[in-house]
Protein backbone atom coordinates (compact mmCIF):
# COMPACT_ATOMS: atom_id res chain seq x y z
CA UNK A 1 0.00 0.00 0.00
CA UNK A 2 3.28 2.32 0.74
CA UNK A 3 6.53 1.73 -0.78
CA UNK A 4 9.73 3.83 -0.52
CA UNK A 5 10.33 6.96 -2.14
CA UNK A 6 13.04 7.53 -4.63
CA UNK A 7 16.20 9.94 -3.99
CA UNK A 8 14.39 12.91 -5.80
CA UNK A 9 11.06 12.75 -3.58
CA UNK A 10 12.95 12.01 -0.46
CA UNK A 11 14.99 15.44 -1.14
CA UNK A 12 11.55 17.30 -1.31
CA UNK A 13 10.13 16.27 1.76
CA UNK A 14 13.55 16.84 3.10
CA UNK A 15 13.33 20.56 2.67
CA UNK A 16 11.83 21.25 5.61
CA UNK A 17 14.78 21.01 7.27
CA UNK A 18 16.78 23.67 5.96
CA UNK A 19 13.74 26.14 6.94
CA UNK A 20 13.66 27.71 10.78
CA UNK A 21 10.91 25.83 12.72
CA UNK A 22 8.88 27.37 15.52
CA UNK A 23 7.98 25.85 18.63
CA UNK A 24 9.73 22.80 18.42
CA UNK A 25 10.68 21.06 21.71
CA UNK A 26 13.96 21.44 23.01
CA UNK A 27 14.51 17.35 23.16
CA UNK A 28 17.88 17.29 25.21
CA UNK A 29 19.19 13.89 23.99
CA UNK A 30 19.36 14.20 19.94
CA UNK A 31 19.93 10.43 19.56
CA UNK A 32 17.31 9.08 21.80
CA UNK A 33 14.72 12.02 19.02
CA UNK A 34 16.69 10.01 16.36
CA UNK A 35 15.55 6.51 17.62
CA UNK A 36 12.94 7.04 18.34
CA UNK A 37 12.01 8.78 14.71
CA UNK A 38 14.09 5.66 12.99
CA UNK A 39 11.15 3.23 15.22
CA UNK A 40 8.29 5.25 14.25
CA UNK A 41 9.76 5.10 10.44
CA UNK A 42 9.32 1.04 10.86
CA UNK A 43 5.40 1.21 11.84
CA UNK A 44 2.77 0.89 9.84
CA UNK A 45 1.00 3.66 8.40
CA UNK A 46 -2.26 4.83 10.82
CA UNK A 47 -4.44 5.97 7.51
CA UNK A 48 -4.31 5.38 3.74
CA UNK A 49 -3.99 7.53 0.95
CA UNK A 50 -6.99 6.87 -0.29
CA UNK A 51 -9.43 7.94 2.61
CA UNK A 52 -7.32 11.02 2.72
CA UNK A 53 -8.33 11.39 -0.85
CA UNK A 54 -12.08 10.65 -0.28
CA UNK A 55 -11.72 13.40 2.25
CA UNK A 56 -10.22 16.09 0.10
CA UNK A 57 -13.31 15.60 -1.90
CA UNK A 58 -15.61 15.81 0.92
CA UNK A 59 -14.04 19.03 1.52
CA UNK A 60 -14.11 20.43 -1.68
CA UNK A 61 -18.11 19.68 -1.65
CA UNK A 62 -18.17 22.17 1.39
CA UNK A 63 -16.11 24.78 -0.51
CA UNK A 64 -18.51 24.66 -3.07
CA UNK A 65 -21.56 24.59 -0.78
CA UNK A 66 -22.47 21.16 -0.87
CA UNK A 67 -21.37 20.29 2.36
CA UNK A 68 -20.75 21.68 5.89
CA UNK A 69 -17.71 20.46 7.88
CA UNK A 70 -17.75 19.83 11.54
CA UNK A 71 -14.65 19.33 13.00
CA UNK A 72 -13.90 19.02 16.69
CA UNK A 73 -12.07 17.47 19.83
CA UNK A 74 -10.14 18.46 22.80
CA UNK A 75 -7.54 21.23 22.19
CA UNK A 76 -4.95 19.31 23.61
CA UNK A 77 -5.76 14.81 23.93
CA UNK A 78 -4.15 13.53 27.03
CA UNK A 79 -2.68 10.07 26.94
CA UNK A 80 -4.59 9.45 30.60
CA UNK A 81 -8.35 10.57 28.08
CA UNK A 82 -7.53 7.95 25.94
CA UNK A 83 -9.97 5.50 27.63
CA UNK A 84 -12.63 3.73 25.80
CA UNK A 85 -15.03 5.56 27.53
CA UNK A 86 -13.75 9.33 26.45
CA UNK A 87 -13.19 8.29 23.24
CA UNK A 88 -17.08 7.33 23.18
CA UNK A 89 -18.25 10.46 24.72
CA UNK A 90 -16.69 12.80 22.38
CA UNK A 91 -17.27 10.78 19.04
CA UNK A 92 -21.02 10.66 20.70
CA UNK A 93 -20.83 14.55 21.46
CA UNK A 94 -19.72 15.25 17.56
CA UNK A 95 -22.35 12.64 16.26
CA UNK A 96 -25.20 14.30 17.70
CA UNK A 97 -24.15 17.63 17.11
CA UNK A 98 -23.79 16.30 13.01
CA UNK A 99 -27.21 15.54 13.28
CA UNK A 100 -28.45 18.64 13.91
CA UNK A 101 -26.50 20.59 11.55
CA UNK A 102 -27.31 17.76 8.74
CA UNK A 103 -31.00 18.78 9.56
CA UNK A 104 -30.38 22.58 9.39
CA UNK A 105 -28.37 23.16 6.72
CA UNK A 106 -30.35 20.11 4.78
CA UNK A 107 -26.64 19.01 3.43
CA UNK A 108 -24.03 16.13 4.35
CA UNK A 109 -21.72 17.19 7.29
CA UNK A 110 -18.32 16.32 7.21
CA UNK A 111 -17.75 14.88 10.48
CA UNK A 112 -13.31 15.34 11.41
CA UNK A 113 -12.39 15.01 15.12
CA UNK A 114 -9.78 16.80 16.56
CA UNK A 115 -8.44 13.84 17.77
CA UNK A 116 -6.22 10.43 17.37
CA UNK A 117 -3.12 12.42 17.52
CA UNK A 118 -3.75 15.80 18.91
CA UNK A 119 -1.04 15.49 21.54
CA UNK A 120 1.31 17.92 20.79
CA UNK A 121 0.82 22.42 21.57
CA UNK A 122 2.87 25.60 20.65
CA UNK A 123 2.76 27.25 23.50
CA UNK A 124 3.07 31.53 23.96
CA UNK A 125 6.21 30.79 26.65
CA UNK A 126 8.38 28.25 26.11
CA UNK A 127 9.07 28.28 30.33
CA UNK A 128 6.45 28.27 32.88
CA UNK A 129 7.51 29.57 36.51
CA UNK A 130 5.48 28.55 39.17
CA UNK A 131 6.46 28.94 43.35
CA UNK A 132 10.17 30.71 42.25
CA UNK A 133 10.93 27.29 40.04
CA UNK A 134 11.14 27.91 36.27
CA UNK A 135 10.58 24.76 33.94
CA UNK A 136 9.81 24.00 29.87
CA UNK A 137 6.04 24.45 29.32
CA UNK A 138 3.65 21.57 28.86
CA UNK A 139 3.79 21.35 25.12
CA UNK A 140 1.30 17.99 25.16
CA UNK A 141 1.76 14.45 25.88
CA UNK A 142 3.75 13.89 22.54
CA UNK A 143 6.55 15.82 24.47
CA UNK A 144 6.49 16.47 27.82
CA UNK A 145 4.02 15.46 31.20
CA UNK A 146 1.88 18.17 32.77
CA UNK A 147 2.64 17.58 36.48
CA UNK A 148 5.30 20.62 37.15
CA UNK A 149 8.16 18.39 37.93
CA UNK A 150 11.99 18.89 36.39
CA UNK A 151 11.27 15.34 36.00
CA UNK A 152 8.03 15.63 33.86
CA UNK A 153 8.75 18.49 32.20
CA UNK A 154 11.91 17.19 30.19
CA UNK A 155 11.13 16.49 26.79
CA UNK A 156 10.95 12.30 26.54
CA UNK A 157 11.48 11.32 22.96
CA UNK A 158 9.52 7.96 23.91
CA UNK A 159 6.41 10.09 24.33
CA UNK A 160 5.97 10.02 20.34
CA UNK A 161 6.32 6.42 20.18
CA UNK A 162 3.41 6.43 22.89
CA UNK A 163 1.16 9.25 20.90
CA UNK A 164 1.45 7.04 18.08
CA UNK A 165 0.44 4.37 19.83
CA UNK A 166 -2.61 5.91 21.80
CA UNK A 167 -3.53 7.35 17.78
CA UNK A 168 -3.77 4.26 16.50
CA UNK A 169 -6.14 2.84 19.31
CA UNK A 170 -8.10 5.90 19.27
CA UNK A 171 -8.06 5.58 15.80
CA UNK A 172 -9.51 1.77 15.98
CA UNK A 173 -12.00 2.63 17.91
CA UNK A 174 -13.11 5.82 15.79
CA UNK A 175 -13.55 3.64 13.37
CA UNK A 176 -15.42 0.89 15.72
CA UNK A 177 -17.36 3.01 16.67
CA UNK A 178 -18.27 4.65 13.07
CA UNK A 179 -19.11 1.58 11.11
CA UNK A 180 -20.21 -0.92 14.15
CA UNK A 181 -23.58 0.29 14.84
CA UNK A 182 -22.58 3.13 17.37
CA UNK A 183 -23.26 5.78 14.70
CA UNK A 184 -27.07 4.25 14.08
CA UNK A 185 -28.53 7.29 13.20
CA UNK A 186 -31.71 6.39 14.85
CA UNK A 187 -29.73 5.59 18.20
CA UNK A 188 -27.89 9.25 17.88
CA UNK A 189 -31.13 10.93 17.00
CA UNK A 190 -32.53 9.09 20.34
CA UNK A 191 -29.54 10.91 22.53
CA UNK A 192 -30.71 14.42 21.07
CA UNK A 193 -33.96 13.30 22.61
CA UNK A 194 -32.58 12.74 26.13
CA UNK A 195 -31.13 16.06 25.66
CA UNK A 196 -33.79 17.97 24.90
CA UNK A 197 -35.49 16.27 28.05
CA UNK A 198 -33.80 18.53 29.97
CA UNK A 199 -36.40 21.84 30.23
CA UNK A 200 -32.67 24.54 29.97
CA UNK A 201 -33.31 23.65 26.39
CA UNK A 202 -36.72 24.51 26.01
CA UNK A 203 -36.08 27.14 23.41
CA UNK A 204 -34.89 24.68 20.91
CA UNK A 205 -38.28 22.28 21.17
CA UNK A 206 -39.50 23.48 18.38
CA UNK A 207 -36.54 22.60 15.93
CA UNK A 208 -36.05 19.40 18.08
CA UNK A 209 -39.55 18.04 17.28
CA UNK A 210 -39.00 19.17 13.46
CA UNK A 211 -36.09 16.76 13.27
CA UNK A 212 -38.20 14.02 14.90
CA UNK A 213 -41.02 14.17 12.26
CA UNK A 214 -38.30 14.07 9.44
CA UNK A 215 -37.66 10.87 11.29
CA UNK A 216 -40.84 9.66 10.91
CA UNK A 217 -41.28 10.74 7.42
CA UNK A 218 -38.44 8.94 6.54
CA UNK A 219 -39.45 6.06 8.24
CA UNK A 220 -43.23 6.55 6.55
CA UNK A 221 -41.82 6.86 2.94
CA UNK A 222 -39.70 3.71 2.91
CA UNK A 223 -36.49 4.80 3.81
CA UNK A 224 -34.19 1.63 4.72
CA UNK A 225 -32.93 3.14 8.13
CA UNK A 226 -30.27 -0.08 7.80
CA UNK A 227 -28.81 2.13 5.79
CA UNK A 228 -28.03 4.78 8.22
CA UNK A 229 -26.12 2.76 10.17
CA UNK A 230 -22.55 3.98 9.75
CA UNK A 231 -20.38 7.42 8.72
CA UNK A 232 -17.29 8.63 7.26
CA UNK A 233 -15.33 10.33 10.63
CA UNK A 234 -12.11 11.78 9.91
CA UNK A 235 -8.87 12.35 11.94
CA UNK A 236 -7.15 16.07 12.02
CA UNK A 237 -4.47 17.66 13.83
CA UNK A 238 -1.61 20.00 14.14
CA UNK A 239 0.99 18.93 12.51
CA UNK A 240 3.48 20.74 15.00
CA UNK A 241 5.89 18.02 15.79
CA UNK A 242 8.20 17.84 12.51
CA UNK A 243 10.34 14.90 13.20
CA UNK A 244 6.96 13.11 14.22
CA UNK A 245 5.22 13.89 11.11
CA UNK A 246 8.34 13.35 8.88
CA UNK A 247 8.49 9.73 9.93
CA UNK A 248 4.84 9.23 9.24
CA UNK A 249 4.66 10.86 5.68
CA UNK A 250 4.78 7.88 3.47
CA UNK A 251 4.65 7.25 -0.38
CA UNK A 252 1.10 5.73 -1.86
CA UNK A 253 2.11 3.04 -4.21
CA UNK A 254 -1.17 3.66 -6.72
CA UNK A 255 0.27 7.46 -7.12
CA UNK A 256 4.01 7.35 -5.87
CA UNK A 257 2.60 10.35 -4.33
CA UNK A 258 3.80 11.63 -0.86
CA UNK A 259 0.92 11.17 1.69
CA UNK A 260 0.83 12.42 5.68
CA UNK A 261 -0.24 8.92 7.45
CA UNK A 262 -0.78 10.26 10.97
CA UNK A 263 -4.28 11.74 10.09
CA UNK A 264 -6.66 12.52 7.34
CA UNK A 265 -6.27 15.82 7.81
CA UNK A 266 -3.43 18.23 8.57
CA UNK A 267 -3.41 21.80 9.83
CA UNK A 268 -0.97 24.45 10.40
CA UNK A 269 -1.21 26.90 13.73
CA UNK A 270 -1.96 30.41 14.00
CA UNK A 271 2.00 30.77 15.47
CA UNK A 272 3.59 28.31 12.45
CA UNK A 273 2.36 29.46 9.55
CA UNK A 274 4.90 31.33 8.20
CA UNK A 275 5.52 31.65 4.72
CA UNK A 276 9.53 30.45 5.30
CA UNK A 277 8.93 28.19 7.54
CA UNK A 278 9.27 24.46 8.46
CA UNK A 279 5.88 23.73 8.75
CA UNK A 280 4.44 25.26 5.47
CA UNK A 281 7.31 23.38 3.24
CA UNK A 282 7.08 20.03 4.98
CA UNK A 283 3.32 20.56 4.19
CA UNK A 284 3.49 21.96 0.55
CA UNK A 285 4.56 18.12 -0.10
CA UNK A 286 2.08 16.18 0.64
CA UNK A 287 -1.27 15.24 -0.88
CA UNK A 288 -3.38 15.61 2.29
CA UNK A 289 -6.09 18.14 2.52
CA UNK A 290 -4.40 20.58 4.43
CA UNK A 291 -5.93 23.72 7.15
CA UNK A 292 -4.42 26.56 8.12
CA UNK A 293 -5.36 29.04 10.91
CA UNK A 294 -5.13 32.58 9.77
CA UNK A 295 -5.68 35.17 13.03
CA UNK A 296 -6.68 38.33 12.52
CA UNK A 297 -3.04 39.50 11.82
CA UNK A 298 -3.35 37.91 8.32
CA UNK A 299 -3.12 39.77 5.29
CA UNK A 300 -4.43 39.45 1.98
CA UNK A 301 -0.89 38.69 0.54
CA UNK A 302 -0.20 36.37 3.09
CA UNK A 303 -3.60 34.23 2.32
CA UNK A 304 -2.37 34.41 -1.47
CA UNK A 305 1.38 33.27 -0.69
CA UNK A 306 -0.15 30.26 0.89
CA UNK A 307 -2.02 28.91 -1.63
CA UNK A 308 0.41 29.96 -3.75
CA UNK A 309 2.57 27.13 -1.60
CA UNK A 310 0.21 24.79 -0.69
CA UNK A 311 -2.62 24.57 -3.67
CA UNK A 312 -0.74 26.12 -6.45
CA UNK A 313 -2.89 23.68 -8.74
CA UNK A 314 -5.77 24.69 -6.95
CA UNK A 315 -6.89 21.49 -6.51
CA UNK A 316 -10.81 21.81 -4.73
CA UNK A 317 -10.71 20.96 -1.19
CA UNK A 318 -7.11 20.48 -1.02
CA UNK A 319 -7.03 23.92 1.57
CA UNK A 320 -8.96 24.99 3.43
CA UNK A 321 -8.56 28.29 6.17
CA UNK A 322 -9.45 27.69 9.61
CA UNK A 323 -10.54 31.81 10.38
CA UNK A 324 -9.85 32.28 14.15
CA UNK A 325 -10.18 35.85 14.56
CA UNK A 326 -12.23 37.02 17.59
CA UNK A 327 -15.98 37.78 17.76
CA UNK A 328 -14.70 41.75 17.61
CA UNK A 329 -12.83 41.60 15.11
CA UNK A 330 -14.60 38.91 12.44
CA UNK A 331 -15.99 41.75 10.12
CA UNK A 332 -13.60 43.34 9.08
CA UNK A 333 -10.91 41.14 9.30
CA UNK A 334 -12.24 38.29 7.05
CA UNK A 335 -14.19 39.90 4.09
CA UNK A 336 -10.37 41.32 2.65
CA UNK A 337 -9.27 37.78 2.66
CA UNK A 338 -12.40 36.46 1.16
CA UNK A 339 -12.47 38.91 -1.47
CA UNK A 340 -8.80 38.39 -2.32
CA UNK A 341 -9.14 34.86 -2.55
CA UNK A 342 -12.04 34.61 -4.63
CA UNK A 343 -10.13 36.83 -7.07
CA UNK A 344 -7.21 34.82 -6.92
CA UNK A 345 -10.08 31.59 -8.08
CA UNK A 346 -8.04 28.95 -6.80
CA UNK A 347 -11.47 27.44 -4.54
CA UNK A 348 -10.68 27.08 -0.75
CA UNK A 349 -12.91 26.06 1.83
CA UNK A 350 -13.66 28.31 4.53
CA UNK A 351 -14.02 27.12 8.16
CA UNK A 352 -14.79 29.34 11.17
CA UNK A 353 -12.41 28.50 14.68
CA UNK A 354 -14.57 30.63 17.04
CA UNK A 355 -12.65 29.73 19.57
CA UNK A 356 -9.09 31.00 19.72
CA UNK A 357 -9.90 34.56 19.06
CA UNK A 358 -11.67 34.71 22.07
CA UNK A 359 -9.91 33.65 24.85
CA UNK A 360 -10.41 35.68 28.24
CA UNK A 361 -8.81 35.14 31.44
CA UNK A 362 -11.51 34.80 34.10
CA UNK A 363 -10.88 36.72 37.49
CA UNK A 364 -9.96 33.68 39.19
CA UNK A 365 -7.13 33.35 36.99
CA UNK A 366 -8.75 30.51 35.02
CA UNK A 367 -8.50 30.74 31.00
CA UNK A 368 -11.96 30.61 29.44
CA UNK A 369 -14.33 31.63 26.75
CA UNK A 370 -17.71 32.84 26.68
CA UNK A 371 -20.31 30.57 24.46
CA UNK A 372 -21.79 34.07 23.81
CA UNK A 373 -18.46 34.86 22.39
CA UNK A 374 -18.51 31.71 20.14
CA UNK A 375 -21.62 32.21 18.86
CA UNK A 376 -21.18 35.76 17.90
CA UNK A 377 -17.80 34.74 15.98
CA UNK A 378 -20.01 32.41 13.90
CA UNK A 379 -22.78 34.72 13.12
CA UNK A 380 -20.18 37.15 12.10
CA UNK A 381 -18.50 34.70 9.56
CA UNK A 382 -21.70 33.22 8.42
CA UNK A 383 -22.59 37.00 7.25
CA UNK A 384 -19.81 38.11 5.89
CA UNK A 385 -19.43 34.61 3.25
CA UNK A 386 -23.12 36.04 3.12
CA UNK A 387 -22.56 39.57 2.07
CA UNK A 388 -20.53 38.63 -0.24
CA UNK A 389 -21.91 35.40 -1.64
CA UNK A 390 -19.37 33.10 -0.60
CA UNK A 391 -19.70 29.90 0.54
CA UNK A 392 -19.69 29.26 5.21
CA UNK A 393 -17.69 25.57 4.48
CA UNK A 394 -17.91 24.40 8.47
CA UNK A 395 -16.92 25.16 11.94
CA UNK A 396 -14.03 23.63 14.27
CA UNK A 397 -13.96 23.76 17.81
CA UNK A 398 -12.09 22.66 20.63
CA UNK A 399 -15.22 20.42 22.92
CA UNK A 400 -15.02 17.36 25.27
CA UNK A 401 -17.82 14.91 25.97
CA UNK A 402 -17.37 15.22 29.46
CA UNK A 403 -19.62 17.73 31.96
CA UNK A 404 -16.88 19.99 32.47
CA UNK A 405 -16.82 23.67 33.27
CA UNK A 406 -14.43 25.21 31.26
CA UNK A 407 -16.26 27.93 29.10
CA UNK A 408 -18.83 30.66 30.22
CA UNK A 409 -22.12 30.52 29.69
CA UNK A 410 -24.76 28.34 28.24
CA UNK A 411 -28.84 27.47 28.99
CA UNK A 412 -27.22 25.75 32.26
CA UNK A 413 -25.22 28.66 33.06
CA UNK A 414 -21.61 27.77 33.87
CA UNK A 415 -20.72 31.29 35.99
CA UNK A 416 -16.55 32.43 36.94
CA UNK A 417 -17.53 31.20 40.14
CA UNK A 418 -18.38 27.45 38.96
CA UNK A 419 -15.18 27.77 36.20
CA UNK A 420 -12.98 26.21 39.45
CA UNK A 421 -15.72 22.75 39.73
CA UNK A 422 -14.72 20.43 36.97
CA UNK A 423 -12.50 22.73 35.18
CA UNK A 424 -10.13 19.80 33.97
CA UNK A 425 -8.49 20.70 30.11
CA UNK A 426 -4.63 20.82 30.05
CA UNK A 427 -4.51 23.74 27.87
CA UNK A 428 -7.35 25.70 26.39
CA UNK A 429 -10.84 25.60 27.38
CA UNK A 430 -13.43 23.23 25.84
CA UNK A 431 -16.91 23.50 25.13
CA UNK A 432 -19.00 20.70 27.60
CA UNK A 433 -21.43 18.18 26.09
CA UNK A 434 -24.48 20.33 26.64
CA UNK A 435 -22.61 23.44 25.74
CA UNK A 436 -21.78 21.65 22.54
CA UNK A 437 -25.27 20.34 22.14
CA UNK A 438 -26.58 23.91 21.93
CA UNK A 439 -23.98 25.58 19.95
CA UNK A 440 -25.43 22.80 17.43
CA UNK A 441 -28.64 23.75 17.66
CA UNK A 442 -28.10 27.76 17.61
CA UNK A 443 -25.70 27.03 14.24
CA UNK A 444 -28.28 25.27 12.86
CA UNK A 445 -31.24 27.55 13.26
CA UNK A 446 -28.53 29.91 11.35
CA UNK A 447 -27.78 26.93 8.70
CA UNK A 448 -31.14 26.86 7.70
CA UNK A 449 -30.89 30.35 6.23
CA UNK A 450 -27.79 29.57 4.30
CA UNK A 451 -28.64 29.22 0.52
CA UNK A 452 -26.35 25.70 0.01
CA UNK A 453 -25.80 25.04 -3.31
CA UNK A 454 -27.83 21.58 -4.22
CA UNK A 455 -30.50 23.53 -3.39
CA UNK A 456 -33.08 24.30 -6.11
O1 LIG B 1 -4.53 26.06 21.65
C1 LIG B 1 -3.60 26.32 22.30
C2 LIG B 1 -3.26 27.56 22.91
O2 LIG B 1 -4.04 28.60 22.51
C3 LIG B 1 -1.84 27.78 22.61
O3 LIG B 1 -1.17 26.59 22.80
C4 LIG B 1 -1.28 28.85 23.48
O4 LIG B 1 -1.63 28.65 24.80
P1 LIG B 1 -0.87 29.43 25.95
O5 LIG B 1 -1.05 30.89 25.71
O6 LIG B 1 -1.54 28.93 27.21
O7 LIG B 1 0.55 28.99 25.85
C1 LIG C 1 -3.21 26.32 19.04
C2 LIG C 1 -4.37 26.27 18.42
O1 LIG C 1 -4.87 27.20 17.61
P1 LIG C 1 -4.19 28.44 16.86
O2 LIG C 1 -3.04 27.89 16.09
O3 LIG C 1 -5.29 28.93 15.99
O4 LIG C 1 -3.81 29.40 17.93
C3 LIG C 1 -5.31 25.15 18.59
O5 LIG C 1 -6.09 24.89 17.66
O6 LIG C 1 -5.33 24.56 19.67
MN1 LIG D 1 -6.45 25.30 21.64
Amino acid sequence: MFEDADEETLAAISQWREKPAQHQPAWPDPAALEDAVAYLRSLPPLVFAGEADQLTSEMAAASRGEAFVLMGGDCAESFADSSADRIRARIRTILQMAVVLTYGASVPVVKIGRMAGQFAKPRSNPLETFGGVTLPSYMGDAVNGYEFTAEARTPDPHRLVEAYQRSASTLNLMRAFSTGGFADLTAVHEWNKGFMANPAYARYEQFASEIDRAMRFMRAAGVDMDNLRTVDLYSSHEALLLPYEDAMTRIDSRTGEPYNTSAHLLWIGERTRDIGGAHVEMLSHVSNPIGVKLGPTTTPQDALALVDKLNPEGIPGKLTFITRMGAGKIREALPPLVEAIRQDGRPVTWVTDPMHGNTITASNGLKTRRLSAIVEEIDGFFTVHQDLGTHPGGIHVELTGGDVTEVLGGSEEISEDGLGERYETLVDPRLNHQQSLEMAFLLAEQLRDVRFSVWP
